[in-house]
């Protein structure tokens, strides 16, 4: 079984992030994906908890019929980037190699010895985590179509939108 470590924040999972997992499904037969930073929810940055991410991640791998061939793994953050690395694959299914968009994160995994794959991002201005967040807190329903629907239907689901703007706002009344 040949599997890739995807990792990632995913807050929320968007469609750059699917195109991601479909074209490593073409080379893999497997993708692992790592819910990065596990043990953060309900911040601005984080506002969704690990369980809410594996959970719309699910559901999104569902529609697609993809579920089957992806591990959705939660991994907290240790306060050692090297350690990491090991924490994270010790937390997984065996992979054979790390996928990322993220040149730190392949920094990290090149220096274990890891066969590491760049992916192309798609569309970023578009396609990013922090844009998407931004637009639902400015009440801008541009972020569904960025998203799959399964994510939109599910960030309705726990009022989603009404956190993001609740906890950016108390983040930013403190600072
Ligand atoms: N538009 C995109 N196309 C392809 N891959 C992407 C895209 N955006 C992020 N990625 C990659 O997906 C993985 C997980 O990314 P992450 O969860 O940080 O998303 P993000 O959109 O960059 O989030 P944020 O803006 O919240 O930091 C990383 O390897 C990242 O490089
Ligand atoms: N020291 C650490 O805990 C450490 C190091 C590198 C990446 N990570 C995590 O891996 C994930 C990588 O995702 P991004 O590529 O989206 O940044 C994030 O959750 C990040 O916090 C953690």
């Amino acid at each position: 079984m040949n599997r890739v470590l995807f990792p990632g924040r995913f807050q929320p999972f968007h469609n750059g992030h699917l195109s991601v997992v479909k074209r490593l499904l073409e080379g893999f037969d497997e993708v692992v994906i790592a819910i990065g930073s596990a043990q953060e929810g309900f911040t601005c940055r984080n506002p969704f908890t690990a369980g809410e991410r594996l959970e719309m991640i699910a559901r999104t791998l569902k529609e697609e019929a993809l579920f089957e061939k992806a591990w959705l793994i939660p991994v907290p953050d240790i306060n050692m980037p090297m350690a990491w690395t090991t924490y994270a694959l010790s937390l997984v299914p065996r992979v054979s190699s790390i996928a990322s968009g993220n040149p730190h994160v392949l920094e990290l995994f090149k220096w274990t010895g890891f066969k590491t794959i760049r992916v192309e991002l798609v569309e970023p201005d578009k396609y990013s985590g922090a844009y998407i967040r931004q637009l639902i807190l400015e009440g801008n329903e541009y972020w569904r179509k960025l998203v799959p629907n399964a994510i939109s239907r599910y960030i309705d689901e726990v009022n989603g939108a009404e956190r993001i703007r609740e906890v950016c706002r108390n983040e930013h009344s403190r600072n």
